[in-house]
């Protein structure tokens, strides 16, 4: 590490590095900054969340001009997201400075972008396809850029964006400078980069490691069908704080995200086609913690930072290397710890050995635990609340005295369940299954009991599931037995030889628009 006033930064930029935070430079910055500063076209690579944002971020600030009211430096990014996050950062280091920063992105009013560029900006973030645009409309002025900066370089000069990166280029002046950043540089995309840079200076710092040595990378074997029974699972055995989920594709997240809400967990969807309100919304939510688990394809792969993401989960394990490498550095940022996990069907082992190959980490093999060690790690996390309490110095008065009241009638150790099932039992339903495994099922004999999580919003009566289940599992009606249908959660029994049509039907059906997320009970005298 290296203090950052031993490279030639002014007052003000070093206030900004000093107000951000930042106390040295990591090591892609102490290389980074003075190549940068000296005007060398830089190739930049280093794991994820090590700083690469502020290797360019902090020289370009310091090279501009405020004097000078115009655009002297142009970052590309692939996502909305990141041309905000990163344009956020640099305003923020270049606030002492009174640098002006704007982001740029599809899906904002164009109007907007165009007044806010009148005002005078220095330094322009933006996804290619706007920023082609307002180079079109000339409603940019290039002429006084001198910087030019392709974050995720891999990716920007992969196939999808290379056309509308070459475009952009037109529009440079020939001396410009360029720099290129990401976690991945293929080989492919070095040749590339040749292509329009001058004697470029490559910096790597990650000595031949591409994925961060803090996140612990495992993978679970599962069934495609099980998977989200297996997601579920490991969320409520695990330690979360925060965790991107990611999916192949934006059906998957859609999908996910509904089950995963209806099983009372915090989740939102992010993926390309929701409306740029939605997308800025979930991802303002998540970075304030109300949003828990953020369910996205890889438009959140690259780039995003956001320090308490303790779990990156490939719901779909990634198509490429690359992928991997970029949606597990998600997690373990700027040193902190993370925890990767990775569900991966039979058929997809193939897959996960290329995985392990090519970034050269053996991933370990992991168990899903089991409902009652689910249910142990829930009943041990609710106990553990309750005794930070006790030992807090939360001001427990009033309702010592209720229990003190309740007391004449009641005793204290049913005050007490009866407060905790206050407190948690909406908790139950996302582990319902967990819940009732535990004991008795209390299933009539030679039956088997089904318990079924209908949803919140669910409006059901016996007949019509009864009606439903039959149908879907293609048994009479009366082979349906006893049912029962509480405000959230729900029992239905049927005879052990037709369980497993019902088991099929049950997790595959929708009921009156209720996703039914049930798991056998394990029937009574048996195993
Ligand atoms: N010198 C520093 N000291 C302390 N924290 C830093 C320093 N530089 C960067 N950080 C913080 O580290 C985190 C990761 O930085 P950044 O997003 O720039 O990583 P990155 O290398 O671009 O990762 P990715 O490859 O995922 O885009 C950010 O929260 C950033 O504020
Ligand atoms: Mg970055």
């Amino acid at each position: 590490m290296s203090r950052f006033d031993q490279f030639a930064l002014s007052k003000e930029i070093l206030k900004g590095i000093q107000d951000i935070g930042f106390e040295e430079a990591s090591p892609i910055q102490a290389e980074c900054i003075p190549a940068v500063l000296r005007g060398e076209d830089v190739i930049g690579q280093a794991q994820t969340g090590t700083g690469k944002t502020a290797a360019f971020g902090i020289p370009v600030l310091e090279r501009i001009d405020t004097s000078h009211q115009a655009v002297q430096a142009m970052i590309l990014a692939p996502t909305r997201e990141l041309a905000i996050q990163v344009s956020e950062e640099m305003r923020r280091i270049g606030r002492p400075k009174r640098v002006k920063t704007l982001p740029i992105y599809g899906g904002q009013a164009i109007g907007r972008q165009i007044k806010a560029l009148q005002q005078g900006v220095h330094v322009v973030i933006g996804t290619p396809g706007r920023l082609l645009d307002h180079l079109r409309r000339g409603t940019i002025d290039t002429s006084s850029v001198e910087i030019m900066v392709l974050d995720e370089a891999d990716e920007m000069l992969d196939m999808g964006f290379i056309d509308d990166i070459e475009a952009v280029f037109q529009y440079l002046p020939k001396q410009r400078q360029l720099l290129l950043f990401s976690a991945t540089m293929p080989t492919t995309i070095r040749q590339l980069a040749q292509k329009y840079m001058r004697k470029p200076k490559y910096i790597t710092v990650n000595r031949g490691e591409v994925t961060v040595p803090v996140i612990k990378q495992v993978y679970y074997r599962v069934l495609e069908n099980h998977k989200i029974d297996a997601l579920c699972r490991i969320l409520d055995s695990e330690e979360v704080d925060l965790s991107i989920v990611f999916c192949r594709t934006k059906k998957g997240v859609d999908e996910l995200t509904d089950a995963l809400q209806a099983r009372g967990y915090l989740a939102g969807g992010l993926h390309g086609d929701l409306a740029q309100q939605q997308r800025d919304r979930v991802m303002n939510a998540f970075r304030q913690g109300e949003v828990e688990l953020l369910v996205a394809t890889d438009v959140a792969a690259r780039g995003i930072d956001v320090g308490s993401v303790s779990h990156v989960i490939n719901f779909d394990i990634p198509q490429d290397v690359e992928s991997y490498v970029h949606r597990i550095g998600r997690t373990g940022r700027a040193g902190r710890k993370g925890f990767a996990l990775t569900l991966v069907t039979p058929r997809e082992m193939k897959q996960l050995r290329t995985i392990e190959q090519e970034t050269g980490v053996k991933l370990r093999a992991r168990e899903l635990p089991s409902l009652e060690e689910v249910a142990a790690k829930q009943q041990q996390s609710w106990m553990g609340q309750i005794e930070e309490i006790v030992k807090s110095d939360a001001d427990l008065s009033l309702f010592e005295e209720m229990i003190e009241q309740m007391n004449e009638k009641l005793s204290a150790e049913k005050v007490a369940a009866a407060a905790m099932y206050l407190a948690f039992s909406e908790r139950f339903v996302k582990n319902i299954d967990a819940t009732y495994h535990f004991g008795e099922t209390g299933a009539s004999p030679g039956m088997v009991r089904f318990f079924i999580n209908v949803g919140r919003n669910a409006n059901l009566n016996p007949q019509e599931l009864a009606k439903a289940i039959a149908e879907h599992a293609g048994i009479g009606l009366r082979q349906v037995g006893k049912i029962n249908i509480y405000d959230r959660f729900s029992f239905v029994e049927v005879p052990e030889d037709v369980a497993p049509f019902v088991y099929e039907a049950l997790r595959q059906s929708k009921i009156n628009g209720a996703r039914v997320n049930m798991e056998p009970a394990r029937p009574r005298n048996k195993g």
